[in-house]
């Protein structure tokens, strides 16, 4: 198994949509039976939406246990937690709320109108990751990672020359100032991102071309935030045609 990163690329936003979350529901399965559970970050945005959506509409979708998952974010709005805008309540409107996942396996970003502190909320959320702690690390070992990618190149809430991008110590910080609305945002750090043992970023549109091109180039982190994602097993780009026409044909694995 080769911890390269890959691109499987996709006729289109449906298919590959639907092929994310095939695979994702397969994987799963096989994690909970290896492991005996399996913890699951999420990401907010279109693509990581839209990806719940396709599993909870799947005829597989109860073939998994849920009651041996537990469901992270990546990063989260500070919205109070009614607010359209919190990934959390589109990925419960898009899956969560369909399937026998327990409460507390549901581990949501404090929200502001909960802990109106962006800053005591990061503390927080890095407290509960620490509750789940494994092997050293300060938080849990996620199994799966998923990330949408900016037209930016920015993962999670981590923006391009932004201090989060930077940050190396801290298992989540807070964005006061991001470029993509709303502004105040948390949101775990690269570090803490790349102890996923896999890392899978969804992509679809134009609009992502030049960032995954610059990415799979060797462009700097902290200028093109997902050149730094790195599972610790996996990496992969799952991709629809349009966001691939920047990427080296070398790099393309046939995925369809
Ligand atoms: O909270 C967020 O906004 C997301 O975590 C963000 O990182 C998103 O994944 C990207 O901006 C891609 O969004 P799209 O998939 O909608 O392009």
């Amino acid at each position: 198994m080769t911890n390269e990163r890959r691109v499987l690329v996709h006729p289109d936003k449906e298919a590959l949509t639907a092929s994310v979350a095939a695979r994702f529901l397969t994987k799963t399965i096989d994690i909970v039976d290896d492991q005996g559970a399996a913890n699951i970050a999420l990401t907010g945005g279109t693509m990581g939406i839209a990806v719940l959506e396709a599993v909870n509409a799947s005829p597989a979708r109860d073939t998994i246990d849920w009651s041996k998952v537990h469901f992270w974010w990546g990063d989260e709005r500070f919205v109070p937690r009614d607010s359209p805008d919190r990934n959390e309540r589109q990925a419960r409107e898009a899956l969560l709320d369909h399937i026998a996942v327990p409460p507390e396996n549901v581990h949501p970003f404090p929200s502001s109108d909960e802990t109106p502190d962006i800053d005591e909320a990061a503390r927080l959320y890095a407290a509960e990751l620490e509750a789940f702690a494994h092997e050293g690390w300060p938080v849990p070992k996620f199994d799966i990672t998923f990330l949408g990618v900016g037209p930016d190149g920015h993962i999670a809430s981590l923006f391009p020359d932004r201090p989060g991008i930077r940050e190396e110590k801290a298992s989540v910080i807070a964005e006061r100032d991001s470029p993509k609305p709303p502004p105040q945002r948390l949101s775990l750090t690269r570090p803490v991102i790349n102890s996923s043992d896999r890392i899978w970023l969804v992509l679809s549109g134009t609009d992502k071309a030049s960032a995954l091109g610059l990415a799979l180039a060797g462009a700097s982190y902290t200028e093109v935030p997902v050149a730094g994602a790195k599972g610790r097993k996996r990496t992969v780009f799952f991709v629809d045609k349009d966001a691939a026409v920047d990427v080296p044909e070398n790099l393309i694995a046939p995925s369809y």
